[in-house]
């Protein structure tokens, strides 16, 4: 494929690698605002910039009925709008807070453990710690954890410290040096805790994930997709 890579931060490099090792070629790639000439050219849009530039960047792409896979966090109160547009354009479109392989079973971990303590008195905490450059806070990841455990338990939703409530789930977020990411989901009561934790140790995970979900999505017909279809489909 042809791609045009949405933000060459850490991890549009870390993907340019990826994509160049499986046979891609990477037409485009940006910092700053597209040029739309440029990037009509391209088979295939994957964003990973910044969360005031991705709900733009992302629309611009599927006006232009490219495909396009967001690893950006911190934008998705404009998500159903990007979905409308999707459908509008008859495009492809796939956004994952976390692509890698460890992080989704981690997922499915949670969800499971949440549906099994939801008529518990087990309280739950979320943690997560990222490098110190890291933009937004909660992490993506972090968000998409909080919310698989207030479908199933007693939150109403999620608050950081201070802001605290007995019917929000804490998520705590810490900055520290270049850690890669790091998320814990804690259940406890005066009797005992029990914690699930998932660590990256590169940004690797991530990188192959969103070029696999880029070959992926690329033979799709047009639709909004989620990182567990691609994952589900390439692993049965
Ligand atoms: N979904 C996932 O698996 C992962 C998601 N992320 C997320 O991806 C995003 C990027 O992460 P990093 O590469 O570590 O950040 P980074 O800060 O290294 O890279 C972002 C790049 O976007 C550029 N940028 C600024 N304005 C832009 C614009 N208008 N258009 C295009 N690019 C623009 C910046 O100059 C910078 O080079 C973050 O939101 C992060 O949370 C990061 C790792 C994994
Ligand atoms: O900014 C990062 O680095 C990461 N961001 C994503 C998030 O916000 O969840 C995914 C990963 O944890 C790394």
């Amino acid at each position: 494929m042809k791609l045009a890579l949405l933000g060459y931060g850490k991890m549009g490099k870390a993907i340019e690698k990826v994509a160049e090792h499986r046979g891609h070629e990477v037409m485009y790639k940006t910092n700053r605002d597209l040029d739309l000439d440029q990037l009509k050219q391209a088979d295939l849009a994957i964003d990973f910039s910044v969360p005031d530039a991705a709900f733009k960047n992302i629309s611009e792409a599927l006006k232009l009925q490219l495909p396009v896979i967001s690893g950006t966090t911190g934008w998705l109160h404009r998500y159903n709008e990007v979905v409308e547009l999707c459908q509008e354009y008859n495009s492809r479109f796939l956004y994952a807070s976390n692509f890698s392989l460890g992080v989704n079973l981690f997922f499915k971990l949670n969800a499971c453990f949440s549906k099994l303590m939801a008529n518990t008195d087990y309280d739950v905490k979320l943690e997560e710690t990222h490098h110190i450059h890291k933009k937004d806070a909660p992490s993506g990841t972090a968000i998409t954890l909080a919310e698989k455990v207030i479908e199933h338990t007693k939150y109403s939703d999620w608050a950081c410290p201070p802001e605290q409530n007995e019917s929000k789930l804490s998520i705590e977020a810490f900055r520290k040096g270049e850690v890669f990411g790091d998320h814990t989901v804690t259940f406890f009561n005066k009797i005992d805790q029990l914690s699930i934790r998932h660590s990256a140790f590169s940004r690797d995970g991530f990188s192959k994930g969103a070029v696999v979900a880029a070959e992926w999505i690329y033979k799709q017909p047009t639709g909004v997709y989620t990182m567990a279809q691609v994952l589900d489909d390439l692993t049965q």
